[in-house]
């Protein structure tokens, strides 16, 4: 249809709120970017006190810390306190929802104390980690010795505790799943105070399996085992461009690290690294990458990308130009690799500083960058959070990897936002049923990238401004959100939790199996203890009243039947 023809689509207004983000920078640049440095500088320096104990010292203070929790739930008086939830204010945490219910009545448990790296024992390759360490933090400590978590989300500030309670992904999730099924016990205080070492073939197993996205609804997580794996130190990194429909574009993904003979656990076919970009309904760039010692980056000819140094482009860019140049190779630092998208805050520094990529902008100020989100979220006002529900897309769905084409045309459709992360991810077939699970009989299929054992799937990241928003149209966020959850519903996806949701009751767990998760909240008695994951995923301030009326209504539903 010829632009003439075109129907006129009818524009939104310009509110305030577009003007409080097209100016946001000014608030950024003079507060935000020196409190974040302040904010990093102060965190960075309490790690290094933590590295300065010896093993030893930290176990006994962790000993101590645990006590005062246990201490802590035994002062909740259940008549009159509310449910219990982790100290952390609802601004410091990463994801997007409200966390309302930290803004109603509840009963804090301080977890603060808790952000020690407990033990690196290279002979079982785990690492023992409090809840609060960060990525930034354990990346610094394990890399230099050639080791690293199996799965290391990317965003330094991310926390043990929440990629548990939550969920986590990195390229290296197509070998090892989901950052949850990286651990291998988890160290939790139940709601009667009692604490648990739980590990997928002891007597906590359950509980175990339903620790992941339960949101902190089970018990409280004072520490995790969590699988190390040995790594090089440099990333090699080939990056290459692909054209055609987006239906074309998700095969040429899945190529790049499911072999169509099902050779899946073949290491020669299989990269260590996989993500993709997607910029256009026609255009993309795949990433593979593989671990290579210093010796072989350094040799002549090759190229070397240290990409942490503080002016280098931000990384969505650098890729992009793959685009232009065609395919190429380059080494990176390993550290610098996994944190790559710090920097920019994926794409959404663009939105936040307009200008903050720009060569002058990088050379002066990237050495600050990133505004710390905590910070952001501190001074975002009420009108830009709601902004970033009703006018914008922050979301990760996990599909199916066959189904990535058709979810690609719907996010087309319906949001067009650009770019788009593609990561891949198994989803393992266990012995019960956590909350979320593969596709029931996918093994008959064998489709690219299955296995018997696990169902590949893609972690779709749709973060910025939809089309219709750039083009000042109207956009109505929470609709298209309820709209993708159904999307996913029927097409046995999964949605990141830490994103807003418009579920209902009902249908959060037709996405979610609650069978496990149920089971484990009445024999863990956290019912009447800790908040349900729904309620914590419920968008909408919540009120005293409902606070109130959702407990009654809980402790009238759920009598807890003891199950010993
Ligand atoms: N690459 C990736 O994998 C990325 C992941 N994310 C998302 O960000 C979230 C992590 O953000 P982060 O700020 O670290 O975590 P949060 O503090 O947001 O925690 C997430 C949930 O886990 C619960 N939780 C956290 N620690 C504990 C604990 N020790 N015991 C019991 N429950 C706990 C929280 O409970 P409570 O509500 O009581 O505080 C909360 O419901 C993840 O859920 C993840 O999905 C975001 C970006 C990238
Ligand atoms: C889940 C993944 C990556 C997600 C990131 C892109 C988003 C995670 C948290 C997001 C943000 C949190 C709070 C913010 C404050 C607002 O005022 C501005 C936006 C933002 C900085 C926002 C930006 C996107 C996130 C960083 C993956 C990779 C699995």
């Amino acid at each position: 249809m010829s632009d003439a023809k075109a129907p006129l689509r009818p524009k939104r207004k310009m509110q305030l709120v577009d003007f409080l983000i097209q100016f946001r920078w000014i608030l950024v640049i003079f507060f935000v970017l020196p409190f974040s440095f302040l904010y990093y500088f102060s965190i960075y320096l309490g790690d290094v006190k933590s590295e300065r104990k010896s093993y030893e010292q930290r176990q006994k203070e962790h000993d101590e810390n645990v006590k005062e929790v246990v201490k802590r739930l035994g002062e909740r008086d259940a008549s009159k306190d509310g449910l219990v939830c982790t100290g952390r204010p609802p601004w410091v945490v990463v994801g997007m929802r409200n966390v309302d219910y930290k803004r109603a009545r509840h009963f804090e448990v301080d977890l603060s104390k808790f952000r020690n790296i407990l033990e690196i024992d290279k002979e079982r390759m785990i690492a023992r980690v409090e809840p609060l360490v960060n990525m930034g933090q354990i990346s610094r400590v394990t890399v230099p010795m050639n080791l690293s978590l199996a799965v290391l989300a990317e965003l330094d500030d991310l926390t043990v505790g929440g990629l548990i309670n939550g969920f986590g992904i990195e390229g290296s999730s197509h070998i090892f799943g989901l950052f949850s099924d990286t651990v291998v016990s988890l160290e939790v205080v139940l709601a009667d105070g009692r604490v648990v070492r739980a590990t997928k073939d002891n007597e906590y197993s359950d509980l175990f399996y339903a620790i992941p996205w339960s949101q902190g609804t089970l018990g409280l997580l004072v520490s995790a085992e969590i699988k190390l794996i040995p790594v090089k130190e440099y990333v090699r990194l080939t990056y290459k461009p692909v054209t055609g429909n987006l239906k074309e574009l998700a095969q040429a993904y899945a190529d790049t690290f499911a072999p169509r003979d099902g050779d899946q656990d073949n290491p020669s076919k299989v990269p260590e690294m996989v993500e993709g970009m997607i910029y256009s309904p026609t255009e993309g760039v795949m990433m593979t990458g593989r671990y290579a010692s210093k010796q072989e980056a350094k040799q002549r000819g090759n190229v070397i990308n240290n990409y942490g140094w503080w002016f280098k482009p931000w990384f969505y860019q650098h890729a992009q130009t793959a685009l232009k140049r065609g395919e190429f190779v380059e080494y990176i630092p390993t550290r610098d690799y996994y944190h790559r998208h710090t920097r920019s805050l994926y794409w959404e520094g663009k939105l936040i500083l307009p200008f903050g990529d720009q060569f002058w902008f990088r050379f002066l100020l990237g050495w600050l960058m990133p505004p710390k989100i905590a910070l952001l979220k501190a001074t975002q006002s009420e009108a830009i959070r709601n902004y970033y529900h009703d006018h914008h897309v922050i979301q990760d769905l996990l599909v199916p990897l066959y189904k990535v084409g058709d979810c690609l045309e719907w996010v087309h459709r319906e949001m067009e936002v650009y770019p788009i992360w593609l990561c891949p991810h198994r989803i393992y077939k266990l012995p019960v049923k956590p909350m979320i699970y593969p596709e029931p009989g996918f093994e008959a299929h064998r489709r690219q990238g299955d296995t018997e054992y696990a169902q590949m799937y893609t972690d779709i990241g749709v973060y910025y401004v939809p089309g219709a928003v750039l083009r000042g149209e109207p956009f109505d966020g929470a609709e298209k959100c309820r709209q993708l959850e159904l999307w996913l519903i029927e097409n046995h996806g999964f949605q990141a939790q830490y994103a807003v949701t418009e579920l209902t009751e009902k249908n959060f767990w037709r996405m979610f199996d609650n069978t496990l998760y149920e089971q484990c909240r009445k024999k863990y008695k956290a019912i009447g203890t800790f908040m349900s994951a729904y309620y914590k995923s419920k968008k909408g301030r919540k009120t005293e009243k409902e606070v109130q009326e959702a407990e009654q209504e809980k402790a009238e539903q759920e009598t807890p039947e003891v199950d010993e």
